[in-house]
């Protein structure tokens, strides 16, 4: 049995065999770093041919992911996860199938590793330009989402970088099925298997140690809720991209088209509860309200949506409970949504300035002036007009994939695709000259 195989399955049977969790994180970060060193150098080819690989390996091992995921839902179940975690915890046939042609279509998106921007002549008679560059060694801390292992496997590694990945604890047994055949794709297209490691571990100390090996680890992702980034943004001696909660909003303004700020209204609630980028407040113009609650409640009912207002909703929609200064500071994940009555943008913009996450916020409008404002004044990583707050997705914004939705401003914000994964060094290129 090779180590390889002896950690997966520590992974699968609850880590119990690591004891020194420190050697065990130094251990990866070794193999990360030689192996981030190789991939610098690989050409897109063998890249391509590793991801392609593993979708044959995820096709052929089918029936093994679908039962450790089965294994993982049964645990879940028992200790009580909420339908949302369970809902992104599960896999299903259709799922593994949009696994692969994740890969697939990873597989087809131009390498951006190499490329040189911007070249131009200097006086001097040298050419200055930017080439893009991996970013080394990422360590990626997520929720319990098996299909993001693969997403951020096939992102890092066709963007050049070497990965350390720690999902959630709940996935621990389809993360451990889906580490193979990462494994073996690398293997069959001749590239490190230290490319893509798995932590085969579920105690939160390696955590604690991935974020704080700065020899071996270049950039921390951690994508969750608020106590993950808290004890990163305490601990981290990595420079991180924090990928953290989405409490986004709809604004309907008085001058929106009924019918779009209905559709909108609707799909950003509904279209999927569990994600970040789901609404969370939808915030309704006064002169607007008298109209449109009825005809939202009715459409949110139908969906199951439970709704929770200001006073003024309540006014008009009186079977509406109450919603208290919580409800406006929550992330719901689920069929919940808050209504507040606002007068005007400007209380609108205030309420999101207050209370959202900085994730992604939207205004439906027919005023050019006000959509305007709202673009240049609400500060968050995407802002929206007239459309869904749901579209804040890599996918959706013709990256191909996406490792996660950045809540960051430094150097990668919202979707963050290959080009976020990679970095930009200066290139100079003469042919004898010297400084005068
Ligand atoms: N912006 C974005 O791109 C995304 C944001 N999210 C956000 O993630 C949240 C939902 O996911 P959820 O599963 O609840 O996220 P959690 O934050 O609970 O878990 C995410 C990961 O962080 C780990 N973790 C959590 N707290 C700590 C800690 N104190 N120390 C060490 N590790 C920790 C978990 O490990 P363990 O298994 O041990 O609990 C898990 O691996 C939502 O807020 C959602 O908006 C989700 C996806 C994408
Ligand atoms: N990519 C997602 C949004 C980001 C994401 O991964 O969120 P989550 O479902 O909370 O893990 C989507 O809209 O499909």
């Amino acid at each position: 049995m090779t180590a390889q195989v002896q950690r997966d399955g520590a992974a699968a049977a609850g880590a119990a065999e690591i004891r020194d969790i420190d050697a065990y994180m130094t251990g990866l970060g070794e193999v990360a770093r030689r192996a981030a060193a190789s991939l610098r150098r690989t050409p897109t080819g063998p890249k391509n041919a590793a991801l392609l690989a593993m979708a044959e390996r995820l096709e052929a091992s089918r029936e093994e992911i679908l039962s450790a995921n089965a294994r993982d839902l049964a645990r879940g179940r028992e200790t009580g996860l909420d339908d949302a975690l369970l809902d992104r915890l599960a896999l299903d046939d259709q799922r593994v199938d949009g696994m692969i042609e994740g890969l697939r279509q990873v597989a087809a998106l131009p390498d951006p590793v190499g490329e040189i921007d911007g070249l131009r002549a200097r006086p001097s008679g040298i050419q200055v330009g930017q080439m893009r560059v991996p970013l080394g060694v990422i360590g990626i801390i997520y929720e319990s989402r098996p299909n993001v292992t693969l997403e951020a496997a096939s992102l890092c590694l066709k963007s050049g970088n070497a990965a350390i990945l720690r999902g959630g604890s709940e996935a621990r047994d389809s993360n451990a099925a889906i580490a193979t055949c990462i494994r073996e794709g690398l293997t069959a297209a001749g590239l490190p298997e230290g490319a893509v490691q798995v932590v085969a571990t579920t105690d939160r100390a390696a955590v604690g140690r991935l974020i704080a090996m700065p020899e071996f680890v270049d950039v921390i992702i951690p994508r969750g809720g608020k106590s993950l980034i808290e004890r990163i943004s305490r601990e981290a001696r990595v420079p991180v991209i924090k990928h953290l909660d989405g409490i986004c909003h709809v604004y309907l303004d008085a001058t929106a088209d009924p019918d779009k700020a209905l559709a909108i209204a609707v799909n950003a609630k509904t279209h999927r509860y569990g994600t970040c980028n789901t609404m969370e407040t939808l915030l309704v113009d006064a002169p607007l309200a008298a109209s449109l609650l009825p005809k939202l409640a009715a459409a949110y009912a139908e969906h199951g949506v439970e709704l929770r207002g200001c006073e003024r909703t309540r006014a008009i929609l009186p079977q509406v409970s109450v919603a208290v200064e919580e409800d406006w500071q929550t992330e719901y994940l689920a069929p919940v949504l808050a209504i507040r009555v606002v007068d005007g943008i400007d209380a609108a913009m205030a309420h999101i300035e207050c209370y959202s996450s900085h994730h992604t916020d939207a205004i439906v409008t027919e005023s050019w002036s006000l959509a305007r404002r709202f673009l240049a004044e609400v500060d968050s990583s995407s802002v929206m007009i007239n459309a869904s707050t749901r579209f804040a997705d890599g996918f959706e914004y013709g990256l191909g994939a996406e490792i996660g939705i950045s809540t960051d401003k430094l150097h990668a914000r919202g979707p963050v695709g290959l080009e976020g994964l990679t970095t930009r060094k200066y290139v100079v290129l003469g042919d004898g000259q010297v400084r005068q």
